[in-house]
């Protein structure tokens, strides 16, 4: 019998937590479980910093980007002593649950909780860049895009006035699922990402044909390269130069940045948000423990948390390969 629960927001934040937490509270208040926020990621927890989360706290909270709770990342979790003291906050609580809304580091974090705590454990994924395995999209993906979209394609109005080169980086540190959505969405010229293969001076050149191929075919013309973050040693802004150098014309670098990780959730971050956030409080009622609500083919499911971080998901290949072959002329 569940009675109280905690949940706390952590990593990367993502449009749509607030969301997961409205839909968590409003579900737990149906069941008659009180529900306890700790805030700043497992912070919160190892702090014992918290708020009691009623129905009326996360009223209005459903189109807010960030989270009410803070997040954070938490260096103390990673040690055994971290993940000790995190249970025995749960247990002094008297917590019979946790919910953690994160991304895959976050579970592997919930994990070593789970050596010491009693309770059940169940993982939300929230994180912009959606790698994690065990649910097709995670809350805050579909606006990144969104916002990421909106910028590149005000971008394309100032590439196209000048006839410029633009590299335009966007986020995810392992995964190239924003980039190249957002590439696509925005009809990219070309699109590098970790996926892709490594990128350095040495093969600069597969960068530079399909750009000078465009010129050959098209004239002088603006051309978008959208580059996930990380894809090249010294950042975007050297992979600018290197081109600018190589091809004697001006590339210019915009970095995106944190301005991907804001903003009001669109439609869909919400509706994904509320049904996952409801499905983990049902299914810890119904004795779920160690699980990821997560959706695939529009069906709430549970995934095991040990297997959420085995990024076995990949990027559309069908789009990989239409990007490849036909849009970069
Ligand atoms: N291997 C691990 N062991 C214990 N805690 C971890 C581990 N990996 C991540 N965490 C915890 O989860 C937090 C968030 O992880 P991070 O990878 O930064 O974000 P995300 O959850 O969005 O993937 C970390 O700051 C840390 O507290
Ligand atoms: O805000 P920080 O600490 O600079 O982290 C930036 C990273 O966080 C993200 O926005 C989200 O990543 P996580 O959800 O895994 O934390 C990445 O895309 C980016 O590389």
């Amino acid at each position: 019998m569940i009675k109280r629960i905690g949940v706390l927001t952590s990593g990367g934040d993502a449009p749509g937590m607030n969301a997961a937490i409205r839909a968590i509270v409003l579900t737990a208040a149906v069941h008659n479980i009180d529900v306890i926020g700790f805030h700043h990621g497992f912070n919160g927890l190892l702090e014992q910093d918290y708020q009691m989360l009623l129905p009326q706290h996360v009223q209005h909270i459903i189109q807010q980007g960030g989270t009410l709770l803070k997040s954070a990342r938490c260096k103390a979790l990673h040690t055994d002593n971290g993940a000790q003291q995190a249970a025995a906050a749960l247990h002094s609580l008297q917590l019979d649950g946790l919910i953690v809304i994160g991304g895959d580091g976050s579970f592997r974090g919930t994990l070593a909780i789970a050596k010491y705590y009693q309770g059940q454990l169940i993982g939300v994924p929230g994180t912009i860049d959606n790698d994690v395995d065990g649910t097709d999209y995670t809350i805050g993906f579909a606006t990144a895009i969104d916002t990421a979209l909106n910028a590149i394609d005000k971008i394309r109005d100032t590439a196209d006035a000048f006839e410029r080169i633009f590299l335009v980086e966007l986020m995810g540190r392992h995964s190239g699922y924003i980039t190249l959505s957002a590439g696509i969405a925005a009809g990219a010229e070309q699109i590098i990402c970790p996926e892709f293969g490594t990128l350095t001076e040495a093969n600069l050149q597969t960068i530079l044909t399909p750009i000078q191929h465009a010129q050959l075919l098209r004239g002088k013309s603006s051309y978008i390269i959208v580059v996930a973050e990380n894809s090249y040693p010294g950042g975007t802004t050297a992979l600018a130069d290197a081109l600018s150098k190589a091809l004697n014309i001006e590339c210019r670098a915009c970095i995106l940045g944190h301005i991907q990780r804001g903003g009001s959730p669109v439609g869909a971050d919400r509706i994904l948000a509320t049904k996952l956030g409801a499905y983990a409080v049902e299914q810890m009622v119904n004795g779920a423990n160690l699980m990821m609500a997560g959706e695939v083919n529009q069906q709430a499911v549970l995934y095991p948390l040990a297997k959420t971080g085995d990024k076995q998901k990949q990027i559309d290949p069908y789009m990989v390969r239409w990007q490849q072959c036909i849009a970069s002329d």
